[in-house]
């Protein structure tokens, strides 16, 4: 675990640090009282300073200014991560932000912060739960309007209100177990028994509808990858460059050229694609493009779009392995040279299912082609999201396993009657669901997800 469980003054820049900018935003958090900056401001810091008011002062060392800034202090615990937080803005060059952050580490007692270092104070101080800490991982790096909405809702609790709520009727059936153990006597054996079951039934009810939002392909709408597949040959890199408008993959007639995948960013309709071109699929007794070929096929698996290419003058052995897979879009190319249409009659009588797809023509391709592939594209995500909220891989996987050891459970409660024995199975049901809240977050999580946070966060 990289990061202790420490609460000493910490100072990174929050804002971009690679490139000049009109300010930046440098924070300082976890110190013990605002006076210890004294020396380093015009601004008398020992009087009082209100909380979360700007202050526009000097930043100065041993009485020459160094820059001229805003000030904001957050007293904790409010503030973002619930320490003491000092915020500067300064002016964002990078050299001044550098030379802000060396004199705070070497006179004012600071050490740089670690990545994601002010958020894990937030979710330490309770500030932020987990799943809102994933919330911001997406929000921060989402490539799409999609993820930027699926990681507000996330941040904002929505989530997290849902697995509240399934906690307290865990919680509720948890009581009613104790409850058929030490009052049964009093409120009469059936009473304790149809509490029992009722809010088991609750609570599995209250989950199911959770099991429901789990569907596979949603990860993808956080990436989502447009994947160029095919034989060596069939055109997939010329192709590539073509949507490109750059010459970015190697094309020759050699099949065999591309090795491993490439992949670069294409927007359609505001949405931020990975365009993968890949290594032609085939029987190779050479290493790398094995490796290559074995990627291919992963890429072809995990991908959003999918677009096989068939060359009708070149198949070879393995095309019929390819064409099982589920394409998209498939398109025939070399539609220009001769004897085009009876090469593709004869690929398609052998394999129907490739008969409806088109054929391009990389030298002639009209403009309306290209514009077709993005409205497909773009279809397809749109149905795709729907509007539904997305739930992350973690919690996808812990939910379908909190399903089994429920169904589990279930089971055990329809034919168990010693109550030693259903609290036992009942424990380990709350511990998915200790750790689908957060309660309890094994470190190698904690590690996965902070691993994603930039410096500053
Ligand atoms: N200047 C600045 N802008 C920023 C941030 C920041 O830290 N500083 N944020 C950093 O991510 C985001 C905003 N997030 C924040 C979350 C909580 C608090 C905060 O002070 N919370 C207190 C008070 C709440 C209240 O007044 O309602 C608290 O929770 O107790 C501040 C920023 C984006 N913009
Ligand atoms: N005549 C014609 N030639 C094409 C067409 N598309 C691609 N080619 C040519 O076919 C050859 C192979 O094209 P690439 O784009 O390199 O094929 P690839 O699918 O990337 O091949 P690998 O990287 O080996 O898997 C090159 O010589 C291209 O110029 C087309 O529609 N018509
Ligand atoms: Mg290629």
């Amino acid at each position: 675990m990289k990061f202790l469980y420490s609460d000493d003054p910490i100072i990174a820049c929050s804002t971009c640090t690679h490139a000049h900018a009109a300010m930046g935003v440098i924070r300082i958090s976890g110190f013990k009282s605002l006076a210890q900056f004294a020396p380093f401001f015009e601004k008398d810091l020992t009087g009082p300073i209100e909380p979360r008011r700007v202050y526009y002062t000097k930043l100065v060392l041993q009485g020459q200014t160094i820059d001229d800034i805003c000030l904001t202090y957050f007293q904790g615990p409010k503030s973002y991560n619930g320490e003491n937080i000092l915020e500067l803005s300064v002016h964002g060059n990078t050299l001044n932000i550098e030379r802000i952050l060396e004199l705070f580490v070497a006179h004012g007692g600071c050490r740089l912060a670690n990545p994601g270092e002010f958020t894990y104070r937030a979710l330490k101080n309770k500030k932020l739960t987990l799943s809102q800490v994933e919330g911001l991982d997406l929000f921060l790096n989402a490539n799409t309007g999609y993820a930027l909405d699926q990681g507000l809702s996330l941040l904002s609790g929505n989530l997290q209100e849902v697995y509240q709520e399934l906690y307290d009727l865990f919680l509720k059936h948890k009581s009613s177990l104790e409850l058929s153990i030490d009052f049964a006597e009093d409120i009469g054996e059936e009473a304790a028994h149809k509490y029992y079951t009722d809010s088991l039934e609750e609570f599995a009810r209250k989950f199911q509808a959770l099991v429901k939002r789990v569907r596979p392909m949603e990860h993808n709408l956080i990436q989502p990858e447009i994947v160029l597949a095919g034989l060596p040959n069939s055109g997939k890199s010329s192709l590539f460059n073509y949507l490109l408008s750059e010459e970015r993959a190697i094309v020759s007639s050699i099949a065999g050229t591309t090795r491993d995948y490439l992949a670069e960013t294409m927007v359609i309709e505001g949405v931020k694609y990975k365009l993968i071109d890949t290594a032609g699929i085939r029987e190779s007794e050479d290493v790398i493009e094995s490796e290559g070929i074995k990627r291919t096929k992963k890429k072809l698996k995990d991908s959003f779009f999918s677009i096989l290419l068939v060359n009708p003058f070149e198949i070879i052995e393995g095309f019929d392995e390819l064409v099982n897979n589920d394409f998209d879009l498939v398109l025939f190319t070399h539609e220009d040279l001769p004897g085009f249409q009876a090469a593709r009659d004869a690929v398609v009588k052998m394999h129907p299912k490739l008969g409806p797809m088109g054929a391009i023509d990389l030298k002639s391709l009209p403009v309306t082609w290209e514009a077709t592939l993005h409205a497909l594209v773009n279809e397809k995500y749109l149905n795709t999201i729907d509007g539904k909220p997305i739930l992350l891989d973690r919690h996808k996987q812990l939910i379908l396993q909190t399903n089994q050891v429920l169904t589990n459970y279930q089971q055990v409660s329809r034919s168990e009657t010693d109550v030693a024995i259903l609290s036992q199975e009942l424990n380990a049901l709350g511990h998915c669901i200790s750790e689908l809240i957060g309660i309890v977050s094994p470190d190698q999580i904690l590690n996965s997800i902070f691993s994603n946070f930039c410096i500053g966060k």
